[in-house]
């Protein structure tokens, strides 16, 4: 078994708000990061609160570690550590209080790395947690998340808000964690620069459908952005145009093998591209392979 979650063709609709994640597919490995990218309303919580089955899916399936969770699975659920965007705990709570309510919930509660981590982001155990700042807070939720000793941590937008010091401090906590082989971290995150740091692979979603997974190696190797003049566009084979957007003097097209894009349009110039680049040519470029060969 490679995989620590899969996806398969997960698809919900929220009939309120007619929202549909559709056949949303992935795999995460064992000892790998996955960055989870998608714009505001993309259904990255919606897609994360079904793998938790928070949320119930209409369709699709979803294995963690090997199997499908089901309701009374509170085993599966102690091999998960989970961190959102907002308030994870009571605020009139001191860190102290918390953990005694945390090893009633975790059987693998370990108060003595829960200790190490209050000590090692600075978080004083017994102030109360509404006198925290927003930081505090979240370091607080990763040091939770990581103190029953889960298998695969899930952070739905667990940086955003933090200075770059902080968030570089959680990143080698990120790091560190899949050090384990067995481990692997899930992270939603509109902070693409993180992800270009720590992920193995990024999985692109736009208005509830996946766009792809891609691994970083390949984003630095392979993806590339080729800086075309109309006639070089024109002339392009459309089998090689990913997606392409128009700009004041050029065209800019994503590639996906940039060596062989070199040799085969030798006068184009290619640079390397970000994750930011890569997502806004997918959402907000044309594909020029779709509308040429889709009838
Ligand atoms: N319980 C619900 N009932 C109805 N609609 C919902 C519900 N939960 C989410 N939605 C809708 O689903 C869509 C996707 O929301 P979701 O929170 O999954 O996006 P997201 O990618 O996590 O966005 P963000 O980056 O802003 O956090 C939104 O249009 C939202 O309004």
């Amino acid at each position: 078994m490679e995989n620590i979650l899969e996806l398969q063709q997960v698809s919900k609709t929220f009939s309120k708000s007619k929202f549909s994640l559709e056949n949303v597919s992935f795999n995460l490995p064992y000892g790998a990061i996955m960055g989870f990218v998608g714009e505001n309303g993309a259904g990255k919580t919606t897609t994360i609160g079904c793998i938790l089955n928070t949320i119930k899916k209409d369709s699709g399936k979803i294995k963690l570690f090997g199997q499908e969770m089901s309701d009374a699975d509170t085993d599966m659920r102690e091999k998960i550590g989970v961190v959102y965007d907002g308030d994870n705990f009571p605020t009139y709570w001191t860190a102290t209080q918390l953990a005694k309510v945390m090893a009633g919930f975790y059987k693998q509660w370990d108060n003595i790395l829960f200790l190490k981590y209050l000590e090692e982001y600075k978080l004083p155990a017994n102030q109360k947690i509404k006198q925290y700042s927003r930081g505090m807070t979240m370091k607080l939720a990763i040091a939770v998340a990581l103190s029953h000793h889960p298998q695969l941590l899930i952070l739905d937008e667990a940086t955003g808000g933090l200075d770059p010091i902080v968030r570089d401090e959680m990143l080698d906590t990120f790091l560190d964690f899949v050090q384990e082989e067995n481990h692997s971290i899930l992270l939603s995150s509109h902070i693409t620069s993180d992800l270009e740091k720590v992920a193995d692979y990024i999985t692109f979603i736009h208005n509830g459908k996946m766009i792809m997974t891609v691994s970083k190696n390949d984003l630095v190797y392979n993806y590339a952005v080729m800086r075309c003049k109309e006639n070089q566009f024109l002339a392009l084979d459309p089998t090689d145009i990913i997606a392409y957007r128009k700009r004041d003097f050029q065209i800019d097209v994503l590639v996906s093998d940039c060596k062989a894009m070199q040799r085969k349009y030798k006068d184009t110039v290619i640079d390397h591209i970000s994750v930011d680049d890569i997502f806004l040519l997918l959402v907000r470029g044309g594909n020029v392979y779709e509308r040429a060969f889709q009838k």
